[in-house]
């Protein structure tokens, strides 16, 4: 059994967790955080996320939760900010850590980087199979097309979503700039008013918000007479759980360091 911690389990991506974790045979729930003062801590965790007791109590501080139950590996998706913090509780004790959070600042990834020493870590901005070969597929297309067609990056999420643009639409427009040869200064994030032609080397990073919208994403390869559109469209956040579980698997026991998906998923770093 993979002794597991998953934080911020009233959230949309803490209670999937917490259901997928429960259900999996080789993973057991043996601690659960909120944030301090949410309404969750102190009930029991799985009737904090309406899915049933599951004799596990949620506590407002990560340490805490380590300190009283033996863990093997951590799962946190809350904000860049809390995930750092946590990294760190986790790099003091040993215990594996599996982050999804996406917002990070250059800041806050070298704190990453520095817990990373200590403890293996896996951080992926999405942890879909299918955006992962996505990300791939896109660093291929962009390759072989070459610098003829016009990259543009599209993304859409739910009108609750902190972050812009999000951490996949980032990462897509990174390995399709490095595919490209190409800079962050080649990344537009915004266009508005008298903007003239569009420089050839420039790659359009663009967001929508609005309803439940799990998470959309689009690479556009604007040609001469034609064009291709690579789209992810996520309809359940069940996919995002599920990859963070089979990354909780691979990463127990691992050397220190700071993984991704592609590690898990045995593909090719792609930049
Ligand atoms: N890598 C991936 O595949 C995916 C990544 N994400 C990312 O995961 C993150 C979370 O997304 P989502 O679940 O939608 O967000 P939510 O806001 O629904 O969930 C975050 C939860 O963490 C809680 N929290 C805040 N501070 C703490 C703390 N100190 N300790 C414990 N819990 C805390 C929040 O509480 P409160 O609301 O009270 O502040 C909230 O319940 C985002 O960065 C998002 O972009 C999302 C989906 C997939
Ligand atoms: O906040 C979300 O919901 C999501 N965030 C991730 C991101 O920022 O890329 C991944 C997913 O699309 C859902």
């Amino acid at each position: 059994m993979i002794r597991t911690v998953i934080t911020g389990i009233t959230g949309r991506m803490g209670s999937t967790l917490l259901r997928l974790t429960r259900d999996a045979e080789d993973l057991q729930v043996v601690g659960a955080t909120e944030r301090p003062g949410s309404a969750a801590v102190g009930l029991d965790a799985g009737l904090a996320a309406r899915l049933g007791a599951l004799e596990v109590q949620v506590v407002d501080d990560l340490a805490r939760a380590l300190d009283t139950a033996t863990a093997d590996v951590v799962i946190d998706f809350t904000s860049a900010e809390v995930s750092v913090a946590h990294a760190k509780m986790c790099a003091a004790r040993g215990v594996a850590f599996v982050c999804g959070s996406t917002g990070f600042s250059p800041e806050a990834t070298a704190l990453l980087v520095e817990s990373a020493k200590a403890i293996p870590i896996v951080a992926a901005p999405n942890m879909s199979v299918g955006v992962n070969v996505v990300i791939r597929v896109a660093a291929e297309l962009a390759r072989v097309l070459g610098p003829g067609f016009d990259v543009e990056v599209l993304e859409a999420h739910h009108r609750m979503k902190k972050d812009a643009p999000s951490g996949t639409a980032l990462r897509l427009a990174e390995v399709l700039a490095s595919a490209l040869g190409r800079t962050q200064d080649d990344l537009a994030f915004a266009r508005h008013g008298q903007i003239g032609a569009r420089p050839p080397d420039e790659i359009g990073v663009q967001t929508l918000r609005g309803g439940d919208v799990v998470g959309e994403h689009t690479v556009y390869f604007f040609g001469e007479g034609e064009r291709i559109e690579l789209t992810h469209r996520a309809t359940s956040r069940d996919q995002f759980g599920l990859g963070a579980l089979r990354a909780a698997r691979w990463v127990v026991g691992r050397p220190p360091g700071l993984y991704d998906m592609a590690d898990v998923l045995g593909f090719q770093r792609t930049s």
